[in-house]
This record gives C-alpha cells, structure tokens and sequence, in this order.
C-alpha cells in the first residue's frame, strides 16, 4: 500500500535544496533560527542572573517579559512589513535585520542591564516581523513556483528542528562559563553573555550568507540570472521560466510562515482564527488538534518555568540548558520514531498514550525537585508530545482532503509557535505568583515550588487533553487497549477474543433495496481508495464466483418462481459461503480493502423481513456460513421504496418484481439491523446528490483506512533536510 506523502518529505527538500540560491537562504534561515532558540534560552537566562536578588515575583515578571516581549511587537509592526518588502531589496531587509539583532543581542551582556536586556528583547521582536516578512517574500523569487510548498515546508521544519541544536550548543556554552567562573573567580558569577556573543556570531553569518543570495529588484521583477549551475544543480530555465511577475500567491499557498520563535503577526491570527474554525468540524480533527497544540503547551511551560525551575533546585544556566536540550531532544526523536514505535498499537491510541505518558512525566517532574530526576523526565515528555505530534500529523493527513490538509498545517505551525510563547510567558507569573515554601513536617522536609506547582499543574492538565483528545479520536475496537498494548509491546499481534485470524484488511458492506445507488458508490468509494493508493477488491453478492454466477442464475431468473423461501435463504448463503472462501478472506488477509455489494444483511432483510421468515434463524446459518466475519462497516443507503424503483425503472429480475410490500419490510429490515449496532452501521439518505453520499461515505470510512505506511509518515515528518553537496 502506498500513499502519496504530502508534506516535507526528505527528498522532496532535497530537490527543492538542490536550487542553489534557496539553499543559501535556507542557511540563512537556519543560523538566524538557531540564533533566535539560543538568544531566547540566554534571555531567558540572563533574565534570571540578574534579578537573582529580587523577590521571586519580580524575576518571574521578568522572565515572563522576555518571552511576551517577543509575542507582541510582531502583531503591532506585522501589517507594516508588506510595505517595506514591496520597496526595498528582500535581500538588503534580511541582512540588514540580521545585523541589527547581533548588534541587540552583542548589546545586552555588555551593557549588563535589566531594563536594557528588555528593551533590547523588544527591538529585536520589532525587527523580525520585517526580517521575516523579506525571507517569505524572496522565496518566488528563488524557488520555481511549483517547488513553493516544498520550501515553506523545509523552512517550516526548520525552525522546529534547530532547538535541540541551540539547545545543547546553549548549555555547552553555560558549561564552560560556568567552569570559567570557578578557575577564574575574578570573572564574577557565571552569567549567559557567552550564550548571546555565540548568538551574536550567527547572525552577522545569516547576514553574510543572505547578502550573498542573488539581488532580486522588488519594483521590476526582471527575471534574476542565476549563476550557471554546476551538474546536478536544478536547470536555471526551471527557475526564470515560471518566476511570478507580482508577488500574487494563490490562497492555498499563504507567503507568510513563521518559522522562528517570534513572529505572531496578522496573517497569523488570521490563520488561527480559520484554523480554529475548520478544526471544530469533525470530533477526529478536533481532537488530534486539540493533543498536538496541547503538546507545544506542555513544552512552553517547561521553557517558561525551566530557568526559576533549576535556580530553586540550586542550578543555574547549564542546568536549565540540560533540562531544555532533554526536552528538545526528545521531542526530535519522538518525531522521527514516533511512526515506528509500538507498531502492533493502533495509532490514534498511540497518539493518547503519549501525551498522557507527557503529562505523567511532567507531573512528576514538578513533584519531585531533583535535577538528574528532572532531565530524564524532560527527555519522557519530549518524546512522547514528540510521538504525538508526529502521529498526529500523519493521521491528519489521512483525515483531512487535500484542499484543507496544506491550510491546516500552516495553521497547526502558527498556533504551536504561538501556544509555545504564550505558555512561557504565562508559567513564570504563575509561579511567582504562587511563591515557594519550604514545608517541614516532624523531620521530613519538602520544598514546595511554584515553579513545581506549575509544572505538576500543566502535567495534569495534560493528562485531561489526552484522555479528551482520546474520547475525540477514539475508534470502535474490537481489542482492549490494555490487550493491545501488551500485544504491542510484547510485539505480537493483538488477537480479539473471538476472531480466531487477525486479519489485516479492511472490509467495507454497502446495503439497500433497490436502486438505492449501492454500485454507484462502490464505484465512487473505489476509485477513490485506489487514488489514495490502497489495494481495493469490489465484489457483489449474489455471483462473484463461478458456482455464484450460475446460483445468481437460478436465483433471479424470472421464470423460476417455484423457489421456496428456506431455499433461496441457503442458496444466497450457500453463494456467500463461497464468496467469503474465493473472494474476501484471501483479499482480507493480504492486507486489502474488500468492498462488497451486498452481504448477510441481505438475507436478513429479504428472505427474514422480506420473506417472513424467522430472523433469528436466518442469522444464525448466516453466522455459522461465514464463520462470524463481520464487516467493520455497513453503510446502508436508505431510500423510500418507490423512488428507487423508479430509478432501477420497473422490475427486471424475480425480487425486483415482488410486490411494493415487500420492499418495504425489506426496507425496515435495513434499518432494524443497523439501528441495532450503529457503531458498525452509516445510515445514509440516499435520496442526497451521489455526491453528496459519496462524502458522507467518505467521512465515515477514513479513520478505518490502515495506518499509513511507515516511509510515508517519516516523509510527513522528516525533520532536518539533507544538504545536497556538490
Ligand atoms: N444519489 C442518487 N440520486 C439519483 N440517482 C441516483 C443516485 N445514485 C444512483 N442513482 C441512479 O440510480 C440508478 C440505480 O443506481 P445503482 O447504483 O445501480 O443502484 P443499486 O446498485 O443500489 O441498485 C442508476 O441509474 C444511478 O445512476
Ligand atoms: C445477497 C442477497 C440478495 N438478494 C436479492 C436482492 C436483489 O434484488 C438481488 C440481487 O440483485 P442485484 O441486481 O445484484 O442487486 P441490486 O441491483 O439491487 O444491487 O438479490 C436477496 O434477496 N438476498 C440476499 O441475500
């Protein structure tokens, strides 16, 4: 089974890397964002060192001021930056802007000043709306059109993917200030300026790279003469021939990405705005939403408490480094196993276990004040809001059409970006405004933190989304999550206590009297699952195999009136035992996806309800002739009986030329059957456009599709592009 990838995958950044002069914005982009990570960590920091004096509210203020520092700006200078994009060379506002947040950030350890280092912080949340605004926009001018969503999301993936870099570069850097400071005792305590001069570096770099990029005239989009391309570069024809001649995207392909930590702008909030909206739509969407921004909540709180966090535990910048690098470590490898682990696990329990198990961790990271504690716990919550995140976005991906999955994912970025910020700005104030107190109970000692209490607070929290996001998303299953994930980890298969074979395939009914559109949908659903790469084998009762075709026969010939009820009851199950035999269980058990027209409902409703004899019985032989395979869905087109004998235009075969009154005990015997299970039941109303109920089928059968194939849910979430070299 193969479906095609749609977002970021690994090759296909490679191929969008191979264009030189987008490879060298890319490792602009690359160094400002690891700038921007390691400059939020210094702050942060920095923040902290310096109001170590003051009381636990006021650095808490502090702290909070960094981060929320960098929330606003963007969203009061963000309508301003179309204008000076449209102006001025993109490449003179990168460089430019690139400059000015080295010299900020050079500013604040050399001036050593709280206020400086807040008003510093709010210059360079000022001057990244307009840094980014340039990169976005110069990217048609660098990237063939068709090429563009590749290199949004190769720029998407990476302001994700440099914070465990910046992370471990950080707390190196505090290391070794901190081994500074105690051979040299003359430096003074240990502070995050190291951190900020590093940061400093990066950026005059980003500058240089991106005043390297070839000059594009904002006024006059000339088409730009890239440099001749050395073999294996893309052909330069491929980027001048569709060079856009205004800055005009199409709606489904937003310029405006974020792709650091600092820029909330308009076109954000808008987007969060339609996000939020669409993602009401469906309880599946909603909750994988809800657990993946849940996620980057859990992982804001941790930036945001991690520094007071350390301090109280007697630790200082290196610690809070260590705590930030476990959590952004893992949260990388969660992403990038997240898809293979546990394979025998259904992925939307999955999803729920590992927000839980982020919780959980979180939750006893906060109880528990001790470092070595801490870290491995950061590690447990990182992999698993990492698991989730990827897993998350891969079932989306199965969730959502094509023509909302590309807005979707634009918005679930901007909103984690922003919940991220939020959440650090917000978990200090809470902590300081909750305060710590020392408790000493007889001779037992507890320190109880605000900072703890914060994190004990959001780790429960996270525990309630995941079990929420879990009702959300939760399918019928035939297995306890219990059996199966000790079948997972166990790696067995997770048999259901009466199916004596798991099979891998999924098999799909559709039922109705007549005319009611059972073959046009199963075309419909066909060509559908195969687009999306799916082996599909659509079959029939009666006749799909030879002995049927000649049952069908004698069933539905005209002439042949001298059936009795019992006979043709067991000459339709008789074709179905035999069906099941040569058509479905061989397909089930490759791993297809078997849609039949008609099945034991059939019987039931004609010869039981239709024909008047005992139901029980019919389902009964039924059961014992098909040995209990049941379908995972039966969707029933239900239809008044004369509309859709008016559509099949009169009678044809022996049934369809029965009586009215037989159509409609027929009818009512459909709908008996599935309102007595409708977790395994769609009831449609087949009196809708065929397009209509082929949505509402659709709808239905997406979250009972197999998991996506592994190289299919890496290539969704592949993070660090390959760099072609040369
Ligand atoms: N939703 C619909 N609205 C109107 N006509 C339909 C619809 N679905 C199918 N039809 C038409 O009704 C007729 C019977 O449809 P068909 O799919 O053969 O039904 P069945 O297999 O249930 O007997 C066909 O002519 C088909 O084009
Ligand atoms: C499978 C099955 C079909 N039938 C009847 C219903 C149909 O009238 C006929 C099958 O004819 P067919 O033309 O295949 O069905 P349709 O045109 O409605 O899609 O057989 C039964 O009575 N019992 C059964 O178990």
């Amino acid at each position: 089974m193969s479906r095609s990838a749609s977002l970021g995958a690994p090759g296909e950044a490679r191929n969008v890397l191979a264009i030189k002069p987008f490879r060298r914005l890319w490792i602009s982009l690359l160094l400002s964002s690891l700038g921007d990570w390691l400059a939020l960590f210094a702050l942060i920091s920095l923040a902290a060192v310096l109001t170590a004096e003051s009381s636990a509210i006021i650095q808490a203020s502090v702290i909070s001021g960094v981060v929320a520092l960098r929330l606003v700006p963007p969203l009061a200078v963000g309508p301003f930056t179309g204008a000076l994009t449209n102006r001025v060379d993109n490449r003179l506002t990168m460089a430019i802007g690139d400059v000015l947040r080295a010299l900020l950030y050079i500013s604040v350890p050399i001036v050593s000043r709280i206020d400086w280092l807040l008003i510093a912080a709010f210059l360079v949340a000022c001057v990244v709306p307009f840094r980014e605004a340039a990169k976005d926009a110069s990217v048609p001018d660098l990237v063939p059109t068709k090429r563009m969503d590749q290199a949004h999301q190769v720029n998407m993936l990476t302001g994700f993917a440099t914070a465990p870099v910046a992370a471990v570069v950080f707390t190196v850097l505090a290391a070794l200030t901190t081994l500074l400071a105690t051979l040299v005792p003359a430096m003074g305590a240990p502070q995050a300026g190291i951190a900020l001069y590093a940061n400093g570096a990066a950026f005059l770099a980003a500058a240089v790279v991106t005043w390297m990029l070839p000059a594009v005239k904002p006024a006059a989009p000339e088409p730009a003469h890239p440099e001749p391309q050395p073999a294996g570069e893309v052909d330069s024809n491929e980027l001048t021939a569709p060079m856009p001649q205004t800055r005009e995207v199409p709606v489904a392909q937003p310029v405006q990405r974020p792709t650091s930590p600092s820029t909330p702008d308009s076109f954000v909030l808008r987007t969060l705005w339609k996000g939020m909206r669409f993602a009401g739509t469906t309880p599946v969407v909603r909750g994988l939403v809800l657990g993946m921004l849940g996620s980057f909540a859990l992982a804001g709180v941790l930036l945001g408490t991690g520094r007071v966090f350390a301090d109280r535990l007697g630790a200082g910048n290196a610690v809070f480094g260590v705590l930030v690098a476990a959590f952004s470590i893992g949260m990388a490898l969660g992403v990038y196993f997240g898809p293979r682990v546990l394979r025998g696990l259904s992925r939307r329990r999955l999803f729920g276990l590992c927000l839980g198990v982020s919780g959980i961790a979180l939750f006893l990271a906060g109880l528990i004040p001790n470092l070595v504690l801490a870290a491995v716990l950061a590690v447990i919550v990182g992999t698993g809001a990492g698991i989730a995140w990827a897993v998350g976005l891969s079932l989306l991906g199965q969730e959502l059409e094509e023509d909302v999955r590309d807005r979707t994912f634009v918005y679930l970025h901007a909103a984690s970006w922003t919940l991220l910020l939020l959440f650090a700005a917000l978990a200090p104030l809470l902590a300081g405004v909750i305060g710590d107190y020392p408790l000493a109970v007889r001779d037992l000692s507890y320190d109880f933190l605000g900072s703890g209490a914060v994190l004990m607070g959001t780790g429960l929290l996270g525990v309630v989304l995941a079990v929420l996001a879990y009702r959300q998303v939760s399918e019928r299953a035939e297995v306890s999550f219990r059996t199966e994930l000790i079948a997972a980890l166990r790696g067995v298969p997770a048999t259901p206590a009466k199916e004596a074979e798991k099979l891998p395939g999924t098999f799909v009914v559709l039922e109705g009297g007549e005319g009611a559109g059972k073959s046009t949908q199963v075309g419909q659903l066909t060509v559908w699952l195969r687009e999306e790469g799916f082996e599909v084998v659509t079959t029939r009762e009666p006749g799909a195999t030879k002995l049927g075709m000649r049952l069908r026969a004698l069933l539905l010939d005209k002439d042949d009136m001298t059936i009795s009820a019992r006979t043709e009851a067991l000459l339709y199950i008789a074709d179905r035992a035999n069906h099941i035999e040569e058509v479905i269980l061989p397909a089930l058990r490759r791993g297809a996806i078997v849609i039949s027209d008609r099945y034991v409902d059939s019987t039931i409703a004609y010869q039981g309800a239709g024909r008047d004899l005992d139901s029980a019985g019919v389902e009964m032989i039924n059961a014992w002739a098909t040995e209990d395979l049941i379908p995972h869905l039966t969707v029933l087109l239900d239809l008044p009986v004369e509309d859709g004998l008016a559509r099949v235009g009169g009678s044809t075969d022996r049934m369809e030329s029965e009586p009215q009154e037989f159509h409609t005990r027929v009818r009512k015997g459909f709908r008996d059957l599935a309102e007595r299970d409708p977790g395994r039941y769609l009831i449609v109303d087949a009196r809708m456009s065929q397009e209509e109920v082929t949505r509402e089928i659709q709808r239905r059968v997406r979250p009972l599709l197999p998991d996506p194939v592994p190289q299919d849910a890496e290539a969704i979430t592949g993070m660090m592009p390959t760099i072609k070299t040369d």
